[in-house]
């Protein structure tokens, strides 16, 4: 797990190294500097051959105090290089100041504007080091036009112009992965991308990623990120994290690394998985319990239920209406099928044995609906021994309570996950929403719902966030070499559900979070590994290599 960093951790952390006199600001900005001049060189290795030109465009702020650390170490090693200030060099920050005047001892410093940059000859590298971690509001328009990725199409070979972003491409929020505009959203003639993209081919960062290179716009924009250690040491935070629920303050990427590296022995996810059990039987490996919807819309379920066997509970009955019996029958085998009439109790064809529920894939919109899944809900573990089983609510067991969400919301245990995509957010909770949310990241908006809920909470897409009533959140990115558009297909969802529901449902798995975060992480690894073309029902299918893959 990396931790995942918002501008103010990270300056609390710059902050404390210089207060222990470890380091100085100018040390670090020197670093920095010279941690982006060895990334360019180490992503494109022939740029050291040969006479070679920068465009380094600087911002008022200590951003731009790297971008003169840059422009010197450039043109020490016999670079032509140009650098532009954006603002009034007298109110520099002390270290960016004197960066700045070493520069200018010797060399002009021109001003920022398109005019003045793309008049000037052809460059080999554009460095953005405009705006980083500082940004407060949207770009002034003469420097969103001077930085967007289009404007360097006035010279030849424009695409081989390598630009590289310093902290992030200026304009990006890193906290939200938010791009700050003044324009209006919601008129499509005013709206902004076209103008104002601003796009690196390689991202270098500092010490630690930030929350909003992975969010929204975060990794179109940056593209490509690297991570230079500037030797500022704040390891502890990220040895509390494997296989350990979240810490409500810190926010952790969902990937199978530790204190920067792969985990050598493979042993996340794998120590998670209740497979390893060796003496275990079906039972001690859960019993989960998918509702089906009526005739005709069983596919769902069906495929969440496979979903869930196949992710290691030992037993997996789908419930579904009487009128539906034959058609599940026609299609399952290793999965259990029983009838459940509306007005029958779940008591009667479900014993207490059931150590997880999967409702909402296919199970129709509807006060039945909502009453199902009040009714599991309020299945608690017997006696003060057991677990209170694992209820995973998607889909349509969501949108049952659209307009009434808490009458979902008070019945919801620490047990329970809901797993929306947005539009499903959006109707449980609209003040959190999509557009509603311009001054919210997706994670705080999830760690708020979760909040409200009272429970765990998955909200879906490219960025899958994982949220829990006190804060502990965590990011899965299927992003920066993850990519998987191909999972974005009817069902998916369906199958994450049930693969929460599996491997949260034995008697000795993990936490719920940290089973979560394993479910996402495995549905996107199965996805690539299937590739494009894959359709939902591949997934659980293509499970078994996964886990394989993964030393599981
Ligand atoms: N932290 C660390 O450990 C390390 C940090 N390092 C580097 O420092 C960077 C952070 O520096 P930073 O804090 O000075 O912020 P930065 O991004 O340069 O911008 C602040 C300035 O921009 C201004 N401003 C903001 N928005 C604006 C707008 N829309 N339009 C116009 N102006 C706007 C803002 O003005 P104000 O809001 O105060 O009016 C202020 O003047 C970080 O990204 C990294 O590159 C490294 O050296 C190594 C270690
Ligand atoms: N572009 C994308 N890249 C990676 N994963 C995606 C992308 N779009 C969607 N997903 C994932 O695919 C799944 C889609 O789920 P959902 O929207 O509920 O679909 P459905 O309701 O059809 O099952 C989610 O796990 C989501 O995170
Ligand atoms: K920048």
């Amino acid at each position: 797990m990396t931790e995942l960093l918002t501008s103010t951790q990270m300056r609390e952390i710059e902050q404390a190294a210089i207060g222990s006199g470890a380091v100085t600001g100018l040390e670090l900005m020197e670093r920095a500097g010279q941690g982006v001049v060895d990334a360019i060189f180490s992503e494109w290795p022939k740029l050291k051959d040969g006479d070679r030109a920068a465009v380094i465009l600087c911002g008022p702020g200590n951003n731009g105090g790297d971008g003169f650390v840059i422009a010197r170490l450039l043109d020490e090693m016999g670079w032509e290089v140009r650098a532009h200030l954006f603002g009034d060099p007298s109110k520099l920050p002390p270290d960016a100041k004197t960066n700045h005047d070493r520069w200018a001892e010797k060399h002009a410093v021109l001003s920022l504007s398109a005019d003045d940059i793309y008049s000037g000859p052809r460059p080999d590298v554009i460095i953005d080091a405009v705006f980083g971690i500082g940004l407060t509001r949207p770009l002034p328009e003469h420097i969103a036009l001077a930085l967007n990725s289009k404007a360097k199409t006035v010279w030849k070979r424009a695409t081989d112009i390598k630009t590289v972003a310093v902290d992030c491409p200026s304009g990006l929020d890193l906290d939200r992965g938010h791009v700050l505009t003044d324009f209006d959203y919601e008129d499509e003639d005013a709206h902004p991308w076209p103008k104002t993209l601003n796009m690196a081919d390689l991202t270098v960062t500092f010490h630690a990623p930030k929350i909003g290179h992975y969010l929204g716009m975060g990794p179109a924009l940056c593209r490509k990120l690297s991570i230079v250690d500037i030797g500022l040491e704040d390891l502890q935070a990220e040895r509390a994290m494997l296989g350990m629920p979240p810490d409500p303050s810190r926010v952790r990427l969902v990937e199978p690394r530790f204190l920067g590296r792969p985990l050598s022995k493979r042993i996340w996810p794998k120590t998670a998985l209740s497979k390893n059990y060796a003496m275990g039987h079906k039972y001690d490996h859960g019993h989960v319990i998918v509702f089906a919807g009526g005739v005709g819309r069983g596919g769902a379920a069906r495929m969440a239920a496979r979903a869930a066997l196949r992710s290691g509970a030992g037993l997996v009955t789908v419930l579904c209406p009487p009128s539906a019996l034959i058609e599940n029958a026609c299609h399952l085998d290793a999965i259990m099928l029983r009838s459940l009439a509306k007005d029958q109790l779940l008591a009667d064809v479900v014993d207490g044995r059931a150590t997880g529920f999967c409702l909402g894939p296919g199970m129709g919109v509807s006060d039945a609906t909502r009453s199902r899944v009040i009714e599991v809900l309020g299945r608690r573990a017997a006696g003060s021994s057991g677990r209170d089983p694992v209820v995973v609510l998607d889909a349509d067991a969501l949108t049952s309570f659209e307009g009434d969400p808490d009458a979902l919301f008070k019945h919801c245990h620490e047990r329970t996950i809901l797993t929306p995509h947005e539009g499903e957010f959006a109707r449980l909770f609209q003040d959190l929403s999509g557009r509603a949310r311009t001054d919210l990241s997706k994670v705080d908006a999830a760690r708020q719902a979760a909040a409200r809920a009272g429970c765990t909470i998955l909200l879906k897409g490219p960025d899958t966030v994982i949220a829990q009533p006190d804060g502990g959140a965590s990011l899965h990115a299927a992003t920066y070499g993850r990519e998987v558009p191909w999972l974005a297909t009817a069902g998916a969802g369906d199958v994450l559900a049930g693969l929460i529901a599996g491997l949260a449902a034995p008697h000795l798995s993990s936490d719920l979070f940290v089973m979560t975060e394993i479910a996402a992480y495995l549905h996107a690894e199965a996805a690539r590994g299937f590739g494009p073309g894959l359709i939902a029902e591949d997934l659980p299918e293509q499970l078994p290599q996964t886990l394989r893959e993964m030393g599981c």
